[in-house]
């Protein structure tokens, strides 16, 4: 490949030639190829560049030696570590969403928001795909890196800049806030006909394709707000959405006699499908009713014209090209999120404990909807139903 790569540079018209490696491979030989890429790969007139992809570990040791192994070889600058989320585009509007409209600011805390639920689901199983899932499990292949994502970015305190570091600082701030998650925080499910999957080996696995987890941060804007993270596979819809619930509106003596009726308003940034931002009020029923309705204020995406939106790996590999870290994830930040997760998965691993079954496309385990209700209460209502 190295001599392909000289004789293709040699042939150029260009004094400069630049190398991006894209690591596509498992992460046992993420390091063999570090060696071999410092060794006889790196471009000698223009910059070498190396994108990796994940799992960076199964857990936070593993994370730590695969993160040496490539450190020995490379330094920070030069690695690009992926997240496919961080190039969805309701991902990468947040930013300039919220901290480019100065109406957010003053509600975009514990004053305002009850509780934030990011969701990821999919209608389909691990379609032979089970051999690489059972070793990871819906929390290491969703939650702890393509939630965990969005979490610290639409969490995080308006970083200093707009350069990478300062993105990713305030980023890492976010998760050096967070609790470590227990088996106490979290629901797991298993879908019913998991193990049919030939290239699941253990028939007796209980690994997690369904898991829902409620975390705290604390700090001044979000002490006492329940962020929960939910991802299954084999649910009813195709659906990731962030949505930040209010509280409940103050009875004003006009609307107090509704009160009982009136829904708390949500911000919903839908990720997939159809990406759209969302406003979910209170209004008054059109006509000569004036009880409360929901009502949608939506920004459809796919009804803007000429939209382009370039897939995820399009808009990353673009800014690779850039030099544009601020999309992928330090090493500081992905070592404290496997810090995070860690102790629960290990519990996981350790005690046996038995996923709750759920029925395929359905919404999930029995069980959810009361678990729902309980871990999405403030921290302030949960005290006072004590
Ligand atoms: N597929 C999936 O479901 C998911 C994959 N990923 C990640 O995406 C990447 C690609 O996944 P996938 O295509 O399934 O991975 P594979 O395991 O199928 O391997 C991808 C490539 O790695 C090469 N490779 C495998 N073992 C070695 C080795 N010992 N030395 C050198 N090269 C090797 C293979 O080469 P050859 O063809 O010559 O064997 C192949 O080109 C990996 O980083 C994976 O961890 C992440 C999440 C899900
Ligand atoms: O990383 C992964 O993501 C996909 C879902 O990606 P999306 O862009 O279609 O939302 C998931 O199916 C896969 O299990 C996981 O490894």
């Amino acid at each position: 490949m190295v001599s392909d790569l000289d004789e293709f540079e040699n042939k150029s018209e260009s004094q400069h030639a630049n190398r991006l490696f894209y690591l596509a491979v498992p992460p046992n030989v993420f390091g063999e190829s570090g060696v071999v890429i410092k060794k006889v790969g790196m471009c000698t007139t223009g910059w070498t560049r190396v994108v990796v992809e994940k799992p960076f570990g199964r857990d936070l040791d593993t994370c730590n030696e695969l993160l040496k192994s490539l450190s020995e070889d490379f330094d920070e600058e030069h690695l690009y570590r992926i997240d496919h989320y961080l190039g969805k585009e309701v991902v990468q509007n947040l930013m300039l969403f919220r901290f480019g409209n100065p109406m957010w600011e003053p509600i975009w805390n514990r004053e305002s928001i009850e509780s934030v639920t990011i969701t990821f689901k999919e209608p389909f199983g691990t379609e032979g795909r089970g051999g690489y899932f059972d070793q990871f499990g819906i929390i290491r292949d969703i939650l702890q890196n393509h939630l965990l994502q969005v979490l610290t970015l639409f969490a995080m305190e308006p970083p200093e800049s707009d350069d990478a570091d300062s993105i990713r600082n305030a980023k890492v701030e976010v998760l050096k806030n967070m609790d470590i998650i227990t088996l106490e925080d979290c629901l797991l499910g298993q879908y019913d006909g998991y193990t049919d999957d030939p290239t699941i080996e253990n028939k007796d696995t209980n690994c997690p394709t369904y898991a829902a987890i409620r975390c705290w941060i604390h700090t001044p804007r979000w002490e006492g707000v329940p962020f929960i993270l939910q991802a299954g596979k084999n649910l009813n819809e195709k659906l990731v959405d962030v949505r930040a619930r209010f509280k409940p509106a103050r009875s004003l003596k006009s609307v107090q006699s509704f009160s009982k009726s009136l829904e708390h308003s949500e911000l919903v940034l839908r990720l997939q499908p159809n990406p759209s931002l969302e406003l979910h009020n209170n209004i008054k029923t059109p006509g000569l009713s004036f009880s409360p309705m929901k009502g949608k204020m939506v920004m459809n995406y796919e009804d803007m014209p000429n939209l382009s939106n370039p897939d995820a790996y399009t808009r990353l590999l673009l800014a690779v090209m850039r030099g544009d870290q601020g999309s992928f994830v330090r090493d500081d930040e992905l070592r404290r999120s496997w810090e995070i997760f860690t102790p629960l998965l290990h519990t996981i691993e350790d005690s046996g404990v038995k996923p709750l079954p759920y029925k395929p496309k359905s919404t999930g385990p029995e069980d959810l909807a009361d678990w729902m209700k309980v871990m999405s209460k403030s921290d302030a209502s949960l005290k006072s139903s004590l």
